[in-house]
């Protein structure tokens, strides 16, 4: 394939500069005690808007579930290759990973919309920091986002569709090989 260079050099070691539009409030203070996913240890947050964007969320109530973008400030380094948490020793790229060290340390999690009250967002599913910066919420739209036939990479080997019933705690789901049960 021939493509053209001129973007690639126009963006390459470019800055992007993004102001947060809020902030997440959470009961969790520590990694190894955060769920690695929402969906596997649910738990109840709030969403801060600032002030000045609050005028953003109208019409947000009408959805269940938002897609929350972040910036994970506690990320420790910017690896292109890590280890997964559920697959044990073996290391992956971080483009097929979740991991929070990553080159833009940018976070996305999927919450359900428990309700609003102004400018703050009752959330469910938080696996994130107390006090994590909000880069964006978007809308999560079943006829936009769902797709029926999907490929899992490496997370289709691992036994994982009953996790939620396992009652793990973050801790022990947490560097696991989950090749067996
Ligand atoms: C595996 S990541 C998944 C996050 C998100 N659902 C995703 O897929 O991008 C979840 C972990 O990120 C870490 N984390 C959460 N908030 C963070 C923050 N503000 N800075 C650095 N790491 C964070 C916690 O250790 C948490 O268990």
């Amino acid at each position: 394939m021939n493509l053209s260079r001129e973007h690639a050099n126009k963006w390459r070691n470019a800055d992007i500069t993004f102001h947060p539009i809020g902030v997440i409030h959470s009961e969790h203070t520590e990694h190894d005690n955060t769920p690695i996913q929402g969906i596997f240890n649910p738990s109840v947050g709030y969403v801060e808007v600032f002030e000045e964007n609050a005028d953003g969320l109208k019409d947000i109530e009408s959805f269940s579930h938002i897609y929350v973008l972040y910036y994970f400030d506690r990320a420790t380094a910017k690896n292109l290759i890590q280890k997964p948490f559920l697959d044990g020793e073996k290391e992956r790229g971080i483009f097929a990973i979740r991991h929070f060290n990553r080159p833009n340390p940018i976070g996305l999690s999927i919450m359900e919309l428990l309700g609003v009250d102004g400018n703050i967002l009752k959330v469910g599913g938080v696996d994130v920091l107390d006090g994590t910066p909000v880069i964006d919420i978007k809308p999560y739209v079943k006829q936009f986002d769902y797709r029926e036939e999907v490929k899992s990479g490496w997370v289709d080997s691992k036994h994982m569709d009953d996790i939620a019933e396992w009652n793990c705690t973050p801790k022990e789901l947490r560097n696991r090989d989950r090749t067996t049960k």
